[in-house]
């Protein structure tokens, strides 16, 4: 038998046991069966073999005391048998056929939908082929030129072909093919290039394949979800949690999200009725697990998207006790992948904790913005900022943009200033919303509805709207006040030139952000972009401000930390040489001046503001 036994052999396979076989209550019934019969606690079906004897549960204390020599770490090996008993163990589920999937496409056979705008057909991946691309670490599965590729099942694929995906995005033809071969990751790849599809096809697709044997453990109330994925704010949860739901949609595969804010009963209810994938925010995670309703015992697959917002000061302590400290299956037992467009070293350093003899994989450079985002920097005095605000919103009412409204995003510093920003637009005609983290979660929701639907174009935000939020239409990121941290700013202007499509980014600079114009000019001029006298002149006066403004060596150099010789720990034993594509063969400038010293990063958020965001 081949060692990867691919998807469509499973499904016969288990057809074939279904078929043959009912009856055994400790088969493992794969998620795309389970819709097929409205008798389903009764189908039973085998991927191969028979059933592995399967222990119970780690219970109590002892975690990992527990029995796991059943766990097939091969993953994809095909021997060995299912899930024993698993999934006829859940509280519910589409299996039992109580549930209708909602169409989250919004047509009834979006199978012969091919009418209307093709979304995603006019986009630029032009634009990214030339991108150097380094992985780093041993044994790299080589990319993929297409889906068809990729062995992904056809319900997925099916549901690649509704979301009109031609072709994957380069962090998608490299990260899939790691995923699928059960490899940890660390993937950073350019803000709008597709990351959530790169994370999110893999786990749905190794749910489907499902043949890592486990019990599912008897606790009625508590739901096992098989996959984790955390993201750092309530609004980024959701919208994965919807995309999510498009790509598994007729895979069998359930998505439940949970984030804070929202009324935990609810999520409670969609919890009992099953779950495979969870999506959530790390505060309301804790909660869930802290009354028991949820148990990470089961847990294959852990994503963390925006991955170094995620193990930064704020929010670190939470997901140290979500990963480390509760029932997950510790890294080498699960397979865990971090994703974000920024990764400072010593976050790198912070997540390998995480990880398991991972690769690294960098499309672009680590931190650098899309040259798709034209950027601008603008001098201007604290006084002058509105009205210089205003002539810009002037501007680009004048040059309207094809047929839909062009929405522009304001970031300020504060929530107060967000306040009084968005009062002043709207007495003075411009209709505009804000979404910060002293809003109730209702209103911060009608905020990003109203924006996206051009009622109210203008949308002020703090860093709560910074990361991963994926608004079409967004034509215009205006830094009213500029972050303290580069990286920041990277996530912050990557709201608009999303998927191949352009965008503008204004910054409004003046002397209270003269720590930040060594960084921005560095990475204005990675991006092609043109960088004004007087800015050049304020990054030579400007040493390296504190934290994270301090970037990495030589361009292109140094990006996995490992391959930093200041970051090397004794017995760093899964580093295992790197690899650059795309135009920069040359692998030399790793090494010395990394920039980020031990002491590099500042971290600029304190713990309480993980509330705001969470
Ligand atoms: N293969 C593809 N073909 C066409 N469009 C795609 C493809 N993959 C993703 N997209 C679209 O690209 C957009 C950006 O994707 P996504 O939000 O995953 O970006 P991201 O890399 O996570 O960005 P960020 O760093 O800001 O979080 C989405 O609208 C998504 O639907």
């Amino acid at each position: 038998m081949s060692m990867r036994t691919s998807w469509a052999d499973s499904v016969s396979a288990a057809e074939n046991a279904a078929a043959g076989g009912g009856g055994n209550r400790s088969t493992y019934v794969p998620p795309h069966l389970r819709n097929r019969s409205a008798s389903s606690d009764s189908l039973a079906a085998l991927p191969q073999g028979g059933p592995a004897p399967v222990n119970a549960a780690p219970t109590g204390g002892n975690r990992w005391a527990g029995p796991r020599n059943d766990y097939n770490r091969s993953g994809y090996s095909g021997g060995g048998g299912g899930r024993g008993g698993g999934w006829n163990n859940r509280s519910g589920g589409w299996d039992r056929g109580r549930d209708r999937e909602v169409n989250p496409f919004g047509d009834d056979d979006s199978t012969e939908q091919e009418s209307g705008e093709p979304e995603n057909t006019g986009i630029n991946f032009d634009a990214y082929e030339d991108i150097p691309v380094e992985t780093s670490g041993d044994n790299v599965p080589p990319p993929v030129n297409t889906f068809a590729d990729i062995d992904l099942g056809d319900a997925l694929n099916e549901n690649i072909r509704r979301c009109k995906y031609v072709r994957p995005t380069p962090v998608q033809r490299h990260t899939i093919p790691i995923s699928l071969a059960g490899r940890d990751l660390m993937a950073c790849a350019q803000t709008g290039s597709g990351k959530t599809a790169a994370f999110c096809f893999p786990i749905i697709s190794g749910i489907m394949r499902g043949q890592s044997a486990q019990r599912a453990p008897r606790m009625p109330r508590t739901a096992c979800p098989l996959a984790l994925i955390l993201s750092p704010t309530r609004e980024l949860s959701s919208q994965i949690h919807d995309e999510a739901k498009k790509f598994a949609y007729q895979t069998g595969v359930k998505v439940v999200v949970a984030y804070g804010g929202a009324p935990i009963n609810q999520q409670l209810r969609e919890l009992e009725r099953g779950v495979d994938i969870l999506v959530a925010t790390p505060g309301r995670l804790v909660d869930l697990l802290e009354r028991a309703r949820v148990s990470l015992q089961m847990i294959r697959y852990l994503a963390l998207d925006e991955a170094d917002r995620m193990l930064d000061m704020g929010f670190e302590p939470q997901i140290r006790k979500i990963v480390e400290q509760m029932d997950m299956p510790p890294p080498g037992l699960r397979q865990t992948m971090l994703f974000s467009a920024t990764f400072p070293k010593e976050i790198q350093r912070l997540a390998s904790d995480f990880l398991s003899k991972y690769i690294f994989l960098a499309v672009g450079r680590v931190g650098s913005s899309t040259d798709l985002i034209v950027q601008r920097v603008e001098y201007v005095h604290e006084t002058d900022k509105r009205s210089h605000l205003m002539d810009l919103i002037h501007a680009q009412k004048a040059n309207g943009s094809h047929g839909k409204q062009a929405l522009t995003l304001v970031f300020v510093e504060t929530k107060k200033g967000a306040d009084s920003l968005e009062y002043w637009l709207c007495s003075n005609g411009f209709p505009a919303t804000t979404i910060h983290g002293d809003r109730t979660q209702q209103e911060r929701e009608y905020a990003l509805r109203s924006f996206k639907s051009g009622n109210t174009p203008i949308l002020v935000a703090t860093d709560v709207a910074a990361r991963g939020l994926d608004i079409p239409h967004v034509a215009h990121v205006v830094n009213f006040d500029l972050p303290n941290d580069i990286d920041d700013y990277v996530h912050r202007i990557g709201r608009t030139g999303r998927a191949g499509k352009s965008g503008l980014a204004t910054a409004f600079f003046n002397e209270n952000n003269s720590s930040l114009a060594r960084s921005l000019s560095e990475l204005m001029q990675e991006a092609n972009q043109e960088v004004p006298a007087w800015l050049s002149r304020f990054a030579a006066k400007a040493s390296y401000g504190g934290g994270k403004n301090r970037r990495g060596g030589g361009r292109f150099g140094g990006r996995d930390f490992r391959r930093d010789s200041s970051f090397s720990r004794g017995g760093a034993d899964h580093y295992g040489g790197g690899n650059m594509s795309g135009g920069y063969g040359a692998t030399s400038g790793y090494g010395a001046g990394g920039g980020y010293g031990a002491s590099g990063y500042g971290g600029s958020y304190s713990p309480g503001v993980t509330s705001a965001w969470d």
